[in-house]
């Protein structure tokens, strides 16, 4: 794993060198492979990467965008992260529909909805037995969780399926687990604010407990990228 930590004079500063990473990692695949596969985070600090990469100009059709977590809720529900990543960026693009590929939140049964995810990310990601993204942006949050793996849930036990179910305060969410994201080729997390120091201190020690701070697992067999705001980098810096 080769990781890189960068740590941004301020929030404004952060997105720029995100859409910069993103946007390099994005025509990197498409370059070696034809087209890039990439996982989008939710909450609130991605929406204004997602609204500065509306405004490139990309190969949209070379582009598949999946989810590393949702919320269990309709995709018109303020707290859907599909809903914000179309708002915010890709209802202002030329992408073709058949390349999103929004988690399912229908079923009755969340279970059952994060095992026809699994089955269409193989369908799209054919022929590897732990198939590999090309990138997932990543989240934290200040309990030191990303995705949707909480701390001491049993979501980060997972190692035999790419999609699970997480739970956030005894609410369903679908995640990404572990091993997926580990196959990945490049994790970018973008972090950013003060309330994200204490968790940040715990998942940057030489030791701590994943089952506490989640992103500890996150040990990806390709690049690992942390990219911070001053607010936050302060926790690695001060
Ligand atoms: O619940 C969530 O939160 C984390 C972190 O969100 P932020 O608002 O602190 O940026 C996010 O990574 C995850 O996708 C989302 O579902």
């Amino acid at each position: 794993m080769n990781k890189i930590v960068e740590v941004l004079p301020d929030t404004t500063a952060l997105i720029q060198r995100s859409l910069e990473v993103v946007v390099e990692k994005i025509q990197a695949a498409i370059a070696e492979r034809g087209r890039c596969t990439i996982a989008l985070s939710g909450g609130s600090t991605p929406k204004p990467l997602y609204e500065a990469l509306a405004t490139q100009d990309l190969p949209w059709g070379q582009i598949h965008v999946f989810w590393g977590d949702e919320r269990y809720v309709p995709a018109d529900h303020p707290d859907s992260n599909q809903g914000m990543a179309r708002k915010a960026w890709l209802d202002r693009v030329q992408i073709p529909a058949e390349n999103i590929h929004p988690m399912p939140t229908e079923a009755a049964d969340p279970a059952i909805a994060a095992q026809d995810y699994e089955s269409h990310l193989r369908e799209v990601l054919q022929g590897q037995a732990l198939p590999a993204l090309d990138v997932i942006l990543l989240g934290l949050g200040d309990d030191g969780h990303t995705a949707s793996l909480f701390p001491h849930t049993a979501a980060l036990q997972v190692q035999d399926r790419l999609i699970t179910v997480g739970n956030k305060d005894g609410q369903p969410r679908l995640t990404f687990t572990a091993p997926l994201i580990n196959a990945a080729r490049y994790v970018v997390f973008v972090v950013a604010g003060a309330n994200k120091q204490a968790a940040l201190k715990e998942i940057f020690a030489p030791t701590a407990d994943a089952m506490t701070y989640p992103a500890r697992l996150v040990q990806p067999q390709g690049e690992l990228w942390w990219l911070f705001d001053a607010a936050a980098g302060q926790a690695i810096n001060g």
